[in-house]
């Protein structure tokens, strides 16, 4: 057993009826890490996720967590907080009284954080007072995570945190989350937005139809020798793209807005030229991220060889 992992499953698979939801998944996921899940739809994130928080059991396979062997039976896992498919709330009570209602069933003796604590954590202090029937998506993803929060989790588990949150919402609830892995705590969250994953995670896991196809650091997708689709903007177009026709393994793809093919040595080669010929870069980026392109090319990898 490995201390400093947060999570080992093993071999896991979960059918329900004939679906079969995962299939024979591992995963690792180390303490003070964000890692990030993402699949097609229907390709197990969820109920992964729901294994973490002991929500369901798996049919096959093992399951450690923060050290501790998952047993058969379902039971919440010490030290494990968060949600999937949205976090349950009262409606009819504020967002105070929600958190308060959680902390009272978790009994006196539990690690309980303060309510007003984890209330400015998440950006709620304004409206802690208001019902939660009113509360947009983005506040009620908020209240869940300081749910979450209330029990000083040692992992955290997230479907979609990002979901209804607005730019501002968004960095807020990313600085919640950054915090917390510093000061020790694991977070898995599972998204949809690729940009999300790649301003949070250190790790990820890609699963297409209940199978990891793909698990590791962020930086080890984004192959330097992988050929990806860049934006240049430069002080001088026209120059640019006479020296971007002139770079080996540089493709134009469009030459209006300028868009070229290139693997990164290729890439450098043409920005040290801008440079040498006295043209300014202000601006080269992917067009589609590292991360999204390595994901739709593993996953639509995966569909062909069904
Ligand atoms: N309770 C259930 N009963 C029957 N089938 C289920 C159940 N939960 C999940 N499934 C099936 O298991 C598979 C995986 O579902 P899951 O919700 O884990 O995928 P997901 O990756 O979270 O998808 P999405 O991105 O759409 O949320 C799907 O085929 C789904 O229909």
């Amino acid at each position: 057993m490995d201390a400093s992992l947060a999570v080992r499953a093993r071999g896991i698979t979960k059918c329900f009826g004939d679906v079969v939801a995962l299939d024979g998944v591992d995963l690792d996921v180390t303490e003070g890490r964000i890692h990030g899940l993402v699949g097609p739809n229907g390709a197990g994130k969820t109920t992964l996720l729901g294994l973490l928080l002991g929500l369901a059991v798996a049919d096959r396979g093992s399951l450690e967590i923060l050290g501790t062997p998952v047993g058969r039976v379902l039971s919440a896992p010490d030290g494990v907080a968060g949600f999937v498919d949205g976090p349950g709330l009262y409606p009819s009570l504020t967002a105070r009284q929600n958190l308060a209602a959680l902390a009272s069933l978790r009994g006196p003796d539990a690690r309980t954080a303060g309510i007003d604590e984890v209330l400015d954590q998440v950006g709620l202090t304004a409206v802690a007072d208001d019902r939660t029937r009113g509360f947009s998506l983005g506040m009620r993803q908020r209240l869940g995570l300081a749910a979450a929060l209330l029990t000083r989790p040692r992992l955290l588990v997230l479907d979609e945190p990002s979901n209804g949150l607005d730019p501002a919402g968004k960095r807020h609830v990313h600085g919640v989350l950054s915090r917390l892995a510093a000061d020790g705590t694991a977070v898995v969250l599972s998204s949809h937005r690729m940009d999300d994953l790649e301003a949070l995670c250190s790790e990820v896991t890609i699963l297409a139809t209940g199978r990891v196809v793909f698990s590791g650091p962020l930086g080890k997708l984004a192959a330097e020798n992988r050929e990806l689709d860049y934006r240049l903007l430069t002080s001088d177009p026209p120059a640019a793209r006479e020296l971007a026709a002139a770079v080996r393994g540089i493709e134009i793809v469009d030459a209006g807005v300028l868009v070229v093919r290139a693997s990164v040595p290729a890439l450098d080669e043409l920005v040290a030229r801008l440079v040498g010929a006295g043209v300014a870069v202000r601006e080269l980026a992917p067009v589609v991220s590292p991360l999204e392109t390595a994901f739709l090319a593993l996953t639509e990898q995966q569909e062909d060889g069904r």
